[in-house]
């Protein structure tokens, strides 16, 4: 049963005192950029058993057919500058439910709306594969956890970050050389770098390349998969402080990827916590953190403690 934190006001009225309106009506009242609504990615056939969306499974196995259910019955909104968050541990198809989203992955299941193509009419899982390049390339932008799959480690640092501006429809060569520039400054790579393959970059400055890349076609929305795991813990902290940094001045919306909850309270204004598939626990970070209601979100929280 997924544990839902009733609206700002669940845990502050719980403890005897209301949050100010401000906080309870920042996003819930913009229209959201992106809404997703029950998407379930299997592998496997499935089962008349395990098709139904309740029936329990041992884990995220069919315990009838073996299909696996890597993303079950999972909804979710993002507002205009909102960071999500979600977390789960290793297995929890949190890498999947983000591979759905951003086309690397067909879902079986489900649909999504994105507020800035068709108005948000469209199922964007439905449409076509050239308009679905298209949101990728114009809409969208993604951080890879392997900077392996979101960078050329043979070609310049500009020229990554130009690939990305062609992909969304960019031609004027000066143009895209001024903005590359200006993102490789914005995410702190100098500039007089910009001609280095990535491949003899740092770990941490081959995630910024990739957040420059990601964002070079100002794009609404940004999907970030465990772009910190693996980073030492100060190079970690510059580029958690570089995410809220971009957020603060560009206003775009995030969704958050971690296994470590420590991220994802440090970066998210809402979290989702995933177990076997499914959305166990959801609300303000705050709240979650303050008044966990799953035990394994219980166990998550005081592991921080
Ligand atoms: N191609 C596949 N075939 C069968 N099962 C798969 C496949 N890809 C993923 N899975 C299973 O789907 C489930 C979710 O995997 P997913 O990678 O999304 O989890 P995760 O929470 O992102 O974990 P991690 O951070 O370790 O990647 C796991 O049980 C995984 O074994």
């Amino acid at each position: 049963m997924d544990n839902v934190h009733n609206g700002a006001n669940g845990a502050a009225a719980a403890a005897g005192r209301q949050l100010p309106a401000t906080v309870t009506r920042r996003f819930e009242d913009l229209h959201p950029v992106l809404r997703v609504n029950h998407l379930a990615k299997r592998y496997g056939e499935g089962c008349d058993y395990c098709r139904n969306v309740n029936a329990p499974l041992e884990r995220n196995i069919c315990p009838k057919c073996g299909t696996v259910h890597a993303v079950r019955d999972v909804s979710l909104e993002v507002h205009p500058g909102e960071i999500l968050g979600i977390v789960g541990e290793s297995g929890s198809g949190k890498s999947t439910l983000m591979q759905c989203l951003y086309f690397d992955q067909q879902p079986t299941s489900g649909d999504m709306r994105v507020s800035a193509f068709d108005g948000g009419a469209a199922n964007c899982f439905e449409v076509s594969r050239q308009q679905q390049r298209y949101i990728r390339d114009r809409i969208f932008g993604m951080v890879y956890q392997n900077p392996y799959l979101g960078l050329r480690m043979n070609f310049s640092a500009l020229s990554n970050i130009a690939e990305k501006q062609i992909a969304a429809g960019s031609r004027e060569v000066g143009q895209m050389v001024d903005r590359g520039r200006e993102l490789l400054e914005r995410v702190n790579i100098p500039v007089r770098r910009e001609q280095e393959a990535p491949r003899a970059f740092s770990g941490g400055m081959q995630q910024r390349v990739q957040i420059a890349k990601a964002l070079s076609n100002r794009p609404p929305l940004l999907f970030l998969d465990e772009v910190t795991t693996g980073l030492d813990l100060s190079v970690q902290a510059r580029v958690l402080d570089l995410i809220l940094q971009l957020r603060r001045e560009l206003g775009v919306s995030m969704v958050v990827v971690s296994h470590d909850l420590g991220v994802i309270r440090l970066l998210a204004d809402r979290t989702m916590v995933m177990l076997d598939g499914r959305v166990i626990e959801h609300g303000l970070t705050d709240q979650v953190m303050q008044d966990p209601q799953h035990p394994y979100t219980q166990e998550l929280v005081y592991s921080l403690l």
